[in-house]
């Protein structure tokens, strides 16, 4: 069967390492089930060992979603393959529904994954699926008036994405069309759910999908090709970045970080933006990048000479010792009891080792900052301040005990940095900026990609 086919001429699992098992995401559509027959296929032919756990979520949004998880689990039996069904509950919101169904749905997925042991989630992502997603990107950049500059967005889905910073959702029927898939199920007699949803106009997809059904097969390629080329352009982008935030950023203290001025003439101006962004965003704790122009014109007035700005909830400080990042003052977290683990400011991820003892999360602010050592540098204490009070503290009874990794003796309550821009959702596209930014900030390292020779597809 796969050998014959012309879109699946080439395996589509051929690249994928499945040492650390895999959890199909199949939601009893066409595409997941597909997926999931396919993945059966290679697995018993190339690596039978492999742990394979298929995963429905039902959302508990449409009357029939029970019934379909059902028929995904009899499936799963009648193949011989272990099915969960997770369901989401908790409150749904009145607006942004799809999004957080979205959100919920790979908390599950990643919840499902990591309580197996397993390391990978496969989806059934297609190229209809893609050409929909580059259409939707498009039409919003032009909207904005963006057009001809936000090729960022216009890469598309990558063919793999670190979810967490923890598991990566591979996506390996990317540039498979969904009617050779739907060839595949009704050749092995297979059925599948159509989820009305999908047709429903009140959503942006379902309307994007409509038009694109008119439209000519050379049309979708195009689409595609657009994107391919997108994503090549925004890895060498990436790349560049990364190469430039390794060669002149710097981190004198926690929280604060130091631009080399050469930066502003190293030559490749876009890519010295981009990386500018990035870091904006980093020391900000912001899930996305500051916008293009303003990123732009900021970079302006940094060449033109020193300043000191706000931007992504960051302080940007030019002066004669080198250009500056760190949190803004404003709009920190209040106090709150530490518990497990919680993301803090969208910055650190806040572990509590031992909950024997009643202790409190608060930024250290700029008195305790005063009496902490900061030592003699190039860097100007009062800035290596400035950032240290904007970060994490335990209290207890009213007493500032320190800062994690910085001076506190305990291991109770670690704070490990976070890349902010990609903590969520890192695309394969962009791994080199955020393993440059992990580097330097100190994250915790980027799970190696789960493709034979680690190459970012
Ligand atoms: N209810 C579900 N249970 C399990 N997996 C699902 C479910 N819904 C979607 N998926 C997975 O996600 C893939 C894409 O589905 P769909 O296109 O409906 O979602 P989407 O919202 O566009 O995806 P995303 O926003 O994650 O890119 C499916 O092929 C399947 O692998």
């Amino acid at each position: 069967m796969l050998d014959t086919e012309p879109d699946l001429s080439t395996n589509p699992f051929s690249r994928i390492d499945f040492t650390s098992g895999a959890v199909a995401a199949v939601s009893g559509g066409s595409d997941s089930t597909a997926l999931l027959l396919l993945l059966k296929h290679h697995l018993e032919r190339r690596a039978p060992a492999t742990r394979l756990l298929a995963v429905t979520i039902d959302h508990g949004l449409r009357s029939g979603s029970a019934a379909e998880a059902q028929t995904v689990a009899k499936l799963c039996a009648r193949i011989g393959i272990s099915h969960r069904i997770l369901t989401w509950s908790g409150p749904k919101p009145s607006t942004g529904l799809p999004a957080a169904a979205r959100e919920a749905r790979y908390r599950l997925l990643a919840e499902a994954a990591q309580a197996e042991g397993i390391g990978m989630i496969l989806t059934g992502h297609t190229a209809d699926d893609q050409a929909e997603t580059v259409l939707m990107r498009h039409a919003r950049d032009a909207g904005q008036g963006h057009a001809g500059m936000a090729g960022r967005g216009l890469a598309g889905m990558a063919p793999a994405t670190l979810y967490d910073w923890r598991i990566w959702i591979v996506r390996p029927l990317l540039g498979v069309r969904r009617a050779v898939l739907r060839d595949v199920l009704r050749r092995q007699n297979v059925g599948w759910a159509d989820d009305p949803t999908n047709v429903d106009a009140a959503f942006e997809r379902p309307r994007v999908r409509a038009a694109l059904a008119g439209e000519s097969v050379e049309h979708v390629k195009g689409m595609l090709m657009l994107a391919g080329q997108a994503a090549l352009e925004r890895r060498q982008l990436g790349a560049s970045a990364a190469d430039l935030i390794d060669g002149f950023a710097s981190q004198p203290a926690i929280g604060l970080i130091r631009l080399d001025p050469c930066l502003l003439s190293s030559g490749d101006e876009q890519a010295a933006v981009y990386a500018l962004r990035i870091l904006l965003a980093t020391t900000g704790g912001i899930a996305f990048l500051p916008d293009q122009a303003r990123s732009e014109a900021l970079f302006g007035r940094l060449r033109a000479g020193f300043l000191c700005a706000t931007l992504s909830r960051t302080v940007v400080d030019s002066r004669r010792s080198g250009i500056f990042l760190r949190r803004e003052a404003r709009g920190l977290p209040a106090a709150a009891a530490a518990t497990g683990s919680t993301l803090w400011d969208g910055r650190r991820h806040i572990t509590l080792n031992d909950s024997s003892s009643a202790l409190l999360i608060a930024p250290l602010g700029a008195a305790a900052a005063k009496r902490l050592a900061t030592g003699e540098g190039k860097t100007p204490s009062s800035l290596m301040r400035a950032a240290l009070a904007a970060e994490p503290a335990v209290w207890q009874a009213g007493e500032c005990l320190g800062l994690p990794g910085y001076g506190l003796k305990s291991a109770t309550v670690e704070a490990r940095p976070v890349v902010a821009p990609f903590g969520r959702f890192l695309p394969s596209f962009d791994l080199a900026p955020a393993r440059a930014v992990a580097g330097l900030i100190g994250a915790a390292p980027v799970p190696p990609l789960p493709f034979s020779g680690h190459s970012a597809g």
